[in-house]
């Protein structure tokens, strides 16, 4: 998998993001500081936001190309997201929350069971999001987020919610279904810690510029010294 993202984005507050990024089929982080445009970047690649100009492919797939007019819906784009808030449906139960994953995009041969069991759902699956803890619904909109297989995951500031007790078992949580299920992810996050522990490479963006993009970092790079965000 590879993801070439190469767009401009200006919102009405006048903050302008103009990012060039080129990311495989491992984790990558983009750190920064606050307003530096990452959240912006992850709506931009999920669809949820379209760049002025410039353009983002999904290996031979075109999702946006301003020159040519094209702009794939987010349900089309095959990419699971977890945002910070978990959004899940509080009339459906854990299981059809995560069904709901498949039915929108289809199951791309990840056993439900088996992620059940990795994310350690067995005993909520017939439960309503109201009973669960935020450490339970961040697991329950995880697996909704992974459960289609899909071809990139987007993780914006997933630990954020949550109280930081629970920080250590849900990184541990991530981490297995990402290595478990082979998915390619892009991690926003200010936990350095999660950082640490997931990401293979490390994107810097300050100002809605990228200083350092990850073709820079490589396995010789100490993630340690790439990481300036705290
Ligand atoms: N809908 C919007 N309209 C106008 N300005 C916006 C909008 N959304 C974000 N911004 C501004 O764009 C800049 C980048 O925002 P973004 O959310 O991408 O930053 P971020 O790096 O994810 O920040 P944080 O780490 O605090 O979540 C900020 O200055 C923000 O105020």
């Amino acid at each position: 998998m590879t993801l070439v993202f190469d767009c401009r984005h200006r919102y009405s507050s006048g903050f302008v993001l103009d990012a060039r990024v080129k990311t495989d089929d491992r984790v990558t982080a983009i750190c920064g500081p606050s307003g530096s445009g990452k959240t912006t970047m992850l709506l931009l690649i999920a669809g949820l936001l379209r760049p002025d100009t410039g353009h983002i492919r999904l290996d031979e797939v075109t999702l946006n190309d301003t020159r040519e007019r094209i702009c794939i819906a987010p349900e089309k784009r095959d990419m699971g997201t977890l945002f910070q808030e978990h959004r899940l449906f509080p009339h459906l139960t854990v299981k059809a929350n995560i069904e709901y994953g498949m039915r929108r995009r289809g199951n791309g041969g990840i056993s439900m069971d088996q992620l059940i069991h990795t994310l350690e759902l067995d005993p909520f699956v017939n439960r309503y999001p109201h009973s669960l803890s935020g450490g339970q619904k961040q697991r329950v909109a995880l697996a909704r987020a992974v459960v289609s297989a899909p071809r990139l995951l987007l993780l914006d500031e997933p630990l954020t919610a949550l109280e930081p007790s629970l920080h250590d078992r849900i990184t541990l949580y991530i981490e297995q279904v990402i290595q478990t299920f082979g998915i390619p992810t892009l991690l926003v996050s200010h936990h350095r810690q999660l950082v640490e522990r997931l990401a293979d490479r490390v994107i810097q963006i300050e100002q809605g510029t990228i200083l350092q993009s990850d073709e820079c970092v490589d396995d010789d790079y100490p993630l340690s010294r790439s990481i300036t965000a705290s």
